[in-house]
């Protein structure tokens, strides 16, 4: 099966100097293309700070971090940039634009792909509403949905591209149980769909289940089980 995440011996730093903090040490993580794993580990352990290097989101500092083949460990601005294509982020619902519509933001999904004509867009935009139930919200701005609609429009926004590395960081952490159960059931049928690989960050133990495997990160260390595979459910 082909290994759409290849990260080996990853360190990472913040600060300079004394105030120099690591905290991330000897990250060694493989994750099949159309794998979904889920990271948890307590608060502060460098969960995001992981996600958003495999995001393209920061610079590795050390080590190797493939994604899609691409070496991302001494790549350039326009390089990490180009990576950013491939992917598909879900975050907390907080990150829609709240003074576009539904659809705008959804929209916006497919602006780093300008191949695609305006009208495409529209197109592409209001289907993939429609495929998360919010076919008749196209017009509301995010103030008037609910937590869990508004997490469906960021799912539409992260998935409207095909993208074929998607990245979720607590994106049930504003919702109820059953919203929250619902976005993930979503996100998981769509990616199962496009042949995805999701790597997604959760405290929810509620939805550990859609996972293919689960890693464990403690004090910026994987569980050195990680590679191993852990069925749940
Ligand atoms: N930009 C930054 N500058 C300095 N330190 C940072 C920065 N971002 C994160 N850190 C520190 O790195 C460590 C890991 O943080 P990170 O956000 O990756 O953890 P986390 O496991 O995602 O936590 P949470 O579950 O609370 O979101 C923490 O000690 C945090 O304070």
């Amino acid at each position: 099966m082909a290994v759409a995440i290849s990260i080996h011996h990853l360190n990472h730093h913040f600060g300079h100097g004394q105030l120099q903090k690591q905290v991330l040490f000897d990250i060694e993580l493989e994750i099949n293309s159309g794998e979904i794993v889920i990271m948890t580990g307590p608060s502060g352990s460098g969960k995001t700070t992981l996600l958003t290097l495999v995001g393209g989101l920061r610079s590795a500092q050390s080590g190797s971090l493939k994604v899609l083949d691409q070496e991302l460990y001494g790549a350039g601005a326009t390089e990490l940039t180009l990576a950013r294509r491939h992917n598909g982020y879900i975050f907390q619902a907080h990150n829609l634009h709240h003074s576009l519509t539904a659809l705008q933001n959804v929209k916006m999904g497919l602006e780093l792909h300008p191949h695609l004509l305006l009208p495409d867009m529209e197109k592409r935009a209001a289907a993939m509403l429609e495929h998360v139930g919010l076919g008749d919200r196209l017009h509301s701005y995010p103030d008037d949905l609910s937590g869990g609609q508004k997490q469906r429009v960021a799912i539409a926004r992260a998935l409207v591209s095909h993208p074929k590395i998607v990245l979720a960081d607590e994106p049930t952490a504003a919702l109820d149980k059953k919203s929250g159960r619902d976005v993930v059931n979503l996100m998981q049928t769509l990616a199962k769909e496009q042949g995805g690989t999701i790597l997604l960050v959760t405290h929810d133990n509620r939805i550990l289940d859609i996972a293919d495997r689960i890693v464990y990160m403690e004090d910026g260390c994987l569980g050195k089980n990680s590679n191993a595979l852990e069925t749940v459910g």
